[in-house]
């Protein structure tokens, strides 16, 4: 199972299912190495049919694909794994219920402490954020760039969220972030394999 790093895109809420393919496939084929279903909108029906194409679509790319937020559909589409927050499950009962390989991501905010009992309970990987102001989720807990560096011992691939954009990408991977996530610095506009590729190279 590929580890998470490098370029970790996740999609934007939208219905337009043909349009998030295409942009989708172009994050891809920019590089993104993981992706993650996000979709706090669409009906059940259309959330099922959008994971079950990008599960195949992320595979057959070699990518990594999970599912925020929702174990059963993790499970329904044969994703890698689920991403779980605060008002989410648990990360022992995503463990529990999707298994051992499955990979398990926690978000930890700007708390390292919670970092360190996401690990305990079972985390296959931690993410912080917003490490700047994000459009998408604009009430978002502000998390310090620092947190990088205090955070290496954890021993898992720790993830940076929030306002990451081609501008600012840099100085994130610097503070030691082993992973960005990005919806609105990816899917926002026209050129999203250009900017994935920009993103990507961070990493190389
Ligand atoms: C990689 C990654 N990091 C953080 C989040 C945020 O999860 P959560 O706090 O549960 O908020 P929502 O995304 O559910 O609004 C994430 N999804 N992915
Ligand atoms: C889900 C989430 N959690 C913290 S910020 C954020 C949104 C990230 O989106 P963007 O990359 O557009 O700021
Ligand atoms: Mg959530």
């Amino acid at each position: 199972m590929p580890k998470v790093s490098g370029l970790y895109a996740i999609t934007p809420d939208t219905d337009d299912s043909e349009r998030l393919i295409e942009q989708v496939s172009a994050a891809l084929d920019g590089g993104a190495r993981v992706l993650q279903y996000r979709n706090k909108g669409c009906d059940p029906v259309r959330r099922l049919w959008q994971a079950s194409i990008l599960a195949s679509l992320a595979r057959s790319r070699g990518a990594l694909f999970i599912v925020n937020d929702d174990v059963e559909l993790a499970r329904a589409v044969q994703a890698d794994g689920v991403h779980v927050g605060r008002d989410d499950a648990a990360v022992a009962s995503a463990r529990a219920a999707l298994g051992p390989a499955a990979v398990i991501g926690a978000s930890c905010y700007n708390d390292l402490a919670l970092a360190r009992a996401a690990v305990a309970a079972g985390a296959s990987y931690v993410a912080f954020g917003a490490v700047f102001s994000s459009g998408t989720k604009p009430g978002a807990v502000a998390a310090p760039l620092a947190l990088f560096a205090h955070s290496i011992d954890l021993g898992v691939p720790r993830v940076a969220i929030g306002g990451i954009t081609v501008a600012n990408a840099g100085q994130v991977v610097a503070a030691g972030a082993d992973a960005i996530a990005v919806i609105g610095g990816l899917f926002d506009g026209d050129d999203v394999a250009e900017r994935a590729a920009t993103l990507a190279a961070l990493f190389d």
